[in-house]
C-alpha cells in the first residue's frame, strides 16, 4: 500500500516539511524543516540578508513564502545541493522527535508519497507522474534510522 501524505493535519501530516518539529542544525533551532530549507537556498548569496527573516517567519507557510519570492536570487549551486540540504534536515528531525520516529518506523517498507497536486520535484504532482523526491528521502532516511537502530541493538 502506499502511504501518501501533504498537509499537517491530515493523515501521517508528520512527514510533512511544515509539520512543527523544531531541529538544531550547526548550533541554530530551525522551528520546522520548512524554515531551514528555505532560508538555505539564500546562504552565501547576495540575497543572504533574508535568512534571518526566513528564520524568525510566525509559520512554516510564511517561511515558504519568502524564500519563493521569484524575484530573489538564489545560491548559484542551490540546484545542485538542495536534495542533500533537505535530506539532512529530515533526518535530523526524525533523529531528534522519537515520536514521529516511530510513525515512519511502523510504514515498514511502504512507499510513501508526497500527495502535493502542484509540486512535481518533491511531491508527486497532480497526475501522480512526479518525482517524489521528499517521499524518496523519507524512504531513505527510514532505511538509515533502522541502520542506525540495530547497530546500537547489537552493540
Ligand atoms: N505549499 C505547500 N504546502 C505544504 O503543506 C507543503 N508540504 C508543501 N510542500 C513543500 O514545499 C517545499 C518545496 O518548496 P520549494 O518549491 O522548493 O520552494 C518542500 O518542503 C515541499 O515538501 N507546499
Amino acid at each position: 500500500m502506499t502511504i501518501y501524505f501533504y498537509k499537517v493535519w491530515q493523515p501521517y501530516g508528520c512527514f510533512s516539511n511544515f509539520s512543527p518539529h523544531p531541529i538544531e542544525i550547526q548550533g541554530t533551532y530551525w522551528p520546522t524543516v520548512e524554515h531551514y530549507y528555505q532560508a538555505q537556498k539564500f546562504v552565501g548569496s547576495e540575497e543572504a540578508i533574508i535568512i534571518p527573516s526566513i528564520h524568525a517567519a510566525p509559520t512554516p507557510e510564511e517561511a515558504a513564502t519568502l524564500g519563493r519570492c521569484g524575484t530573489r536570487k538564489l545560491r548559484s549551486d542551490w540546484e545542485m545541493v538542495k536534495t542533500d540540504v533537505m535530506r539532512a534536515a529530515v533526518l535530523k528531525k526524525f533523529i531528534t522527535h522519537r515520536e514521529i520516529q516511530e510513525v515512519l518506523l511502523v510504514t515498514d517498507d511502504e512507499v510513501l508519497v508526497e500527495n502535493s497536486p502542484t509540486d512535481y520535484f518533491w511531491g508527486c504532482g497532480a497526475d501522480k507522474t512526479g518525482q517524489n523526491h521528499l517521499g524518496k528521502i523519507l524512504m531513505s532516511v527510514r532505511e538509515e534510522i533502522r541502520q542506525l537502530l540495530s547497530l546500537s541493538v547489537n552493540k
